[in-house]
């Protein structure tokens, strides 16, 4: 599902953040990308879903070349792709329901069909009792559940998480921790940037680790591997 060949990134002002990457990640894997700040993890995420463009190399999600993608093709490869940000990034205006059925009304699908889809996922993160609530009328982990069903309502095949409990309480991140095993557990591919050695190392999956832009670690069941 994911493959990504000799790939490197330099920033217009010169930061290497990537410098030769090569991973191989299957459809349904749980990968956590774990590494020293400035790392490298997020520009990892980001070329991902096109958010940012490879120097070099080639990177393929789904038969998708993201080096060779047209600029016409990239909303369709989103529309695979769910995101995650650790701040949540809802419409604060909007209500939940609405920050959801969003994602679904830009691609035109039928009313009824965005009202029972819109719906079933909110159930899914227990969160239908407060459909008509806004941002602000949330707590931080109802907010992380609403931009996660957000994430899911297009059925992606890839669910990207960067630091998504970064902001949240113990309690509230085991909660989150839990949805996004569930929607692994589906069938969907989770690749999750985190700095929570507890959760990595209760929670154990695949582990990736970059420093300095390479990959310096890839251990199935892996540990989280840095003091903090
Ligand atoms: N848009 C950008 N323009 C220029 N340099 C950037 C940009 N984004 C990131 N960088 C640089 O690239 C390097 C890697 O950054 P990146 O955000 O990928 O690291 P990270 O591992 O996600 O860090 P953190 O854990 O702190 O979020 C850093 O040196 C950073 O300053």
């Amino acid at each position: 599902m994911i493959d990504m060949k000799g790939v490197y990134k330099t920033y217009p002002n010169g930061v290497t953040a990537l410098n030769g990457v090569d991973v191989h990640i299957d459809q349904g894997e749980f990968v956590y990308i774990v590494g020293p700040s400035g790392a490298g993890k997020s520009t990892f995420i980001k070329l991902m879903f096109r958010e940012e463009k490879p120097s070099k190399g080639s990177i393929v999600i789904n038969d998708y070349n993201l080096a060779t993608i047209k600029e016409r093709r990239v909303p369709h490869l989103r529309r695979n792709i769910g995101v995650v940000y650790q701040d949540f990034r809802l419409l604060p205006r909007l209500t939940v329901y609405e920050n959801v059925a969003f994602a679904l009304e830009v691609i035109e699908e039928s009313p009824n069909q965005i009202r029972r889809r819109v719906m079933d996922v909110l159930d899914q993160v227990r969160l239908k009792n407060k459909a008509r609530f806004i941002p602000d009328e949330l707590s931080g982990g109802e907010q992380q559940r609403v931009s996660i069903a957000r994430a899911i309502v297009n059925h992606p095949q890839l669910l990207i998480a960067d630091e998504p409990t970064g902001n949240l309480d113990p309690d509230t991140s085991w909660e989150i921790m839990h949805i996004l095993e569930e929607i692994n557990s589906s069938g969907t591919t989770v690749l999750m940037a985190t700095h929570s050695q507890e959760i990595v190392n209760t929670i154990r999956k695949r582990v990736i680790a970059i420093e300095d832009g390479q990959i310096v670690r890839d251990e199935a069941r892996g540990e989280y591997g840095y003091e903090i």
